[in-house]
């Protein structure tokens, strides 16, 4: 370590989670052999986490968003004044890995240097992996397994797999758009599993990944060192990292946004000023960590272009013994978002709660942001207090991490997920209409720190996995929630509602 401004991960924190006996209905009525194989396998209660807690306990991080690190699991092993020496200290290749083109503006300009025992391109030659994973999409311009819709959908929570299901295995998508050929456009994938990634790494060529954990920690081991995730963290891996997804807790489920243009940044402030929303020192990025175990196997599983390939090796992709640069994977705890909303009247929209965006070529469109919905406190006068109904030209997919959410009072749960496309109407539900109307808003009143949700907001219109939408877990009685809103009109009453 060279830096002082690390942190320890909670080594106190715990996280219940409940284990869920039933298959997973959302892959259950594909009529594939993976799905088959889940609704004939008997509950299983087991997870693999082979690992000690050493693995995991009193994680150091380095902190602050898109800077500069530099991090060494031994002493002297990064080399000092230079990138490339003619040899390493201890012996070690030094590589880079390069997130933007060479030659692209600084404040855009993103890469690492390794040093690690052997450099990335040991291995065998990349073959396709079988069995196929039949319910990954990426190129939404031209895969006939998603459909178009307008309607407002909902789904519930998915189930954890009876069957062994790693993160990989248990990954599915929902919806999209663009493709990684064109480097424009995004995936919304969910993954719900129940054991680690065992001697293998998967690494994503086709794009960014964004986890957001809904159930269950993930320790996530990557060529730079280990990340631990608990429910309200985010975790963001970029294009070409290597990595494994471990479950400390066992069973696991969340949320992902794969992102195909570039990398997320900080929003721009604006009126706000210089401080606000997620701060740049709360961003944690891992400290180096080496792996010099000979495996008889261990695989490095590529995604390109949406097909998956694998490689074999004979050692762990995880033996990078110090590195140096600004290309590298974060994590970020959204409780730790500083809000910012009316103090008067009206209601602001949601683009104030931004943590993250990928920004598109259009100046304030984004290919994709990340909005947190955090507990806050509601304090506008003479004003409708939740989300407004409304249409937008931007697609909304939103999850609840815990809790409720304030445009809801009934069907969004913990786990569930909801799209509402382009310019498809939504809105509260009846019930929350008529219960903000009846409070009224003369005192204020705070959203709950037992809630947090959050929304995938893009300017590109998402296709909808065709099993996605044939999923039991699709709402079918979604709509019913608005179409008790009654007419309130009268003629004779100009001053509000009757
Ligand atoms: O649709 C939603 O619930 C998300 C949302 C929240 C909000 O406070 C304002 C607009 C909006 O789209
Ligand atoms: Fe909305």
């Amino acid at each position: 370590m060279l830096f002082d401004n690390d942190h320890d991960d909670d080594e106190d924190a715990t996280f219940v989670i409940q284990r869920s006996t039933v298959s997973n209905a959302f892959l259950k009525h594909v009529p594939t052999g993976r799905a088959a194989q889940a609704s004939l396998l008997v509950v299983m209660t087991t997870f693999t986490y082979a690992e000690s807690d050493e693995d995991y306990k009193g994680l150091r991080y380095q902190s602050g968003f898109g800077n500069h690190f530099s991090s060494e699991a031994l002493p002297g092993s990064l080399p000092v004044g230079q990138n490339n020496p003619l040899v390493c200290p201890y012996g070690l290749y030094a590589e880079q890995i390069s997130g933007s083109a060479f030659t692209a503006p600084r404040d855009n300009n993103f890469r690492s240097w390794l040093y690690r025992i052997k450099p990335s391109v040991t291995h065998e030659p990349f073959t396709p992996r079988f069995p196929k994973h039949e319910f990954l999409v990426n190129d939404f311009t031209a895969s006939e397994k998603v459909d178009t819709t307008p309607t407002q959908l909902r789904w519930k929570p998915m189930k954890i797999p009876e069957s062994p299901t790693d993160f990989l295995e248990g990954l599915f998508t929902i919806c999209g758009a663009g493709s990684p050929f064109l480097r424009h456009g995004y995936a919304i994938h969910l993954y719900a599993a129940n054991k680690s990634m065992e001697n293998y790494a998967f690494a994503n060529a086709d794009g960014d990944f964004l986890i957001v954990p809904q159930e269950g920690r993930l320790l996530v081991k990557t060529e730079f060192g280990k990340l631990l995730a608990s429910p309200g963290e985010i975790i963001v891996l970029q294009q070409g990292f290597r990595f494994s997804v471990c479950l400390p807790d066992g069973p696991s489920r969340g949320y992902v946004a794969e992102v195909y243009d570039g990398h997320f940044r900080l929003p721009e402030l604006g009126p706000i000023g210089a401080n606000g929303l997620a701060a740049p020192r709360d961003f944690m990025v891992p400290t180096a960590w080496f792996d010099n175990t000979q495996y008889s196997e261990f695989k490095v599983v590529q995604k390109f272009g949406g097909e998956l390939f694998e490689a074999r090796q004979t050692f762990s992709p995880f033996n990078v013994v110090a590195w140096d640069g600004n290309y590298a994977p974060y994590k970020y705890d959204m409780k730790k978002f500083c809000p910012f909303n009316t103090v008067l009247f009206d209601h602001a929209d949601p683009s104030i709660n931004t943590v993250l965006t990928l920004p598109s070529e259009r100046p304030g469109v984004a290919v994709l942001d990340l909005v947190v919905f955090p507990p806050r406190w509601l304090t506008a006068e003479h004003t409708f207090r939740p989300p407004y109904f409304h249409r937008n030209c931007m697609s909304e997919f939103m999850g609840l991490i815990y809790g409720s959410y304030e445009g809801k009072a009934e069907g969004f749960l913990p786990g569930g997920s909801s799209l509402h496309n382009c310019m498809t109407p939504h809105g509260v539900d009846t019930i929350t209409y008529e219960n903000t109307i009846a409070r009224g808003c003369e005192t204020p009143t705070k959203i709950s720190e037992e809630t947090l949700a959050f929304m995938f907001e893009s300017s590109l219109i998402p296709k909808v996995t065709k099993w996605a939408l044939a999923s039991p877990h699709l709402d079918k009685d979604y709509y019913k929630g608005w179409v008790g809103l009654q007419s309130h009109f009268a003629i004779e009453n100009a001053n509000g509602r009757t």
